[in-house]
């Protein structure tokens, strides 16, 4: 299977020109005792219906909090977020987010099945529907046979695909996954990354993906979003034109896959360098 300079996946089909998010100037500061930390400076970017993008940049440089924003988990201080052409408000129905924390987002004393139904029970979705989705999200990672188990009887790639599953029984127009898979060993990283490819050709659900892991970004996404050092700009977005679907080892011999990978490398680490060169914290 090669990987060639083509495209493919859900984002390619039709319907890809309609946005589904929108940033426009998106400003975040927070509020400290030391005063003001300005961790997002002014984010410009937009995604598109069924598109899988991750954003990349240096540690600190204001992923997570820009994902907080867009999930609509903290108000933006400045500019604007629109979810399907609306002002972002809040946190939105069609949104689902997946942390990297997954021992700290499950809920050691529910049953597995119990930690995917509760955002629906949240959602006041009706029991025979929550019953449905549960039981076709947990399907969809590989883990209907564990529904009865609890997260601590799972090793943590079994509890990072409860996650996953509780993110889609949501089913979102779109998803969030901030780091997902820096918790677990490289097999189970790779392992996760293609179920997730196959998860997202199946649903077609939009996904924003963070990752510090740059092989990563190139290997799953259709564009990756590169971030400067906090707080950030968007420094470059960088369409990936390699063949859908992907393959662990065949992709990542491509030449462009090399190419793609060289070129995120470098402006993550000129961003880095620039900051430790000038001495600045922001
Ligand atoms: N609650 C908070 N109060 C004050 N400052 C914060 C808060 N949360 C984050 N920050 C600051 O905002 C900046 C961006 O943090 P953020 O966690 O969004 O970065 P990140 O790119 O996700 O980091 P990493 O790659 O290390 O996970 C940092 O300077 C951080 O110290």
């Amino acid at each position: 299977m090669g990987a060639t300079k083509t495209s493919g996946g859900p984002g390619h089909a039709a319907g890809l020109a309609e946005p589904i998010l929108e940033a426009h100037g998106v400003t975040k500061s927070y509020r400290s005792r030391q005063g003001d930390v300005l961790a997002v400076r002014s984010i410009d970017f937009s995604v598109s219906r069924g598109e899988f993008v991750s954003v990349v940049g240096p540690s600190g440089c204001g992923k997570t909090t820009l994902m907080m924003c867009i999930a609509g988990l903290l108000p933006v201080t400045g500019g604007s977020l629109t979810f399907r052409g609306q002002a972002m408000t809040g946190p939105q129905e069609g949104v689902a987010v997946v942390f990297q924390d997954y021992s700290r987002s499950l809920f050691p004393w529910l049953t597995v099945e119990k930690n995917v139904a509760l955002p629906l029970r949240d959602r006041g979705i009706p029991r025979a529907d929550i019953e449905r989705r549960v039981e076709r999200a947990l399907e969809m990672v590989n883990l209907g046979h564990a529904a009865g188990l609890y997260p601590w009887q799972l090793s943590g790639g079994m509890q990072q695909r409860v996650a996953i599953a509780r993110g889609l029984a949501v089913e979102p127009e779109m998803l969030i996954m901030d780091e997902p898979f820096a918790s677990v060993d490289a097999q189970t990283r790779a392992n996760l990354e293609d179920l997730l490819l196959e998860i997202w050709a199946e649903t077609g659900t939009t996904i924003l993906f963070v990752t510090h892991d740059i092989d990563e970004a190139v290997y799953l996404s259709d564009r990756v979003v590169v971030l400067s050092q906090g707080p950030s700009v968007v420094v470059e977005d960088i369409t990936v034109r390699l063949d859908r679907p992907r393959h662990q080892i065949d992709t990542k011999q491509v030449p462009l896959f090399g190419e793609l990978r060289a070129e995120v490398f470098g402006l993550v680490m000129a961003s880095d360098r620039r900051t430790s060169l000038s001495g600045e914290e922001s």
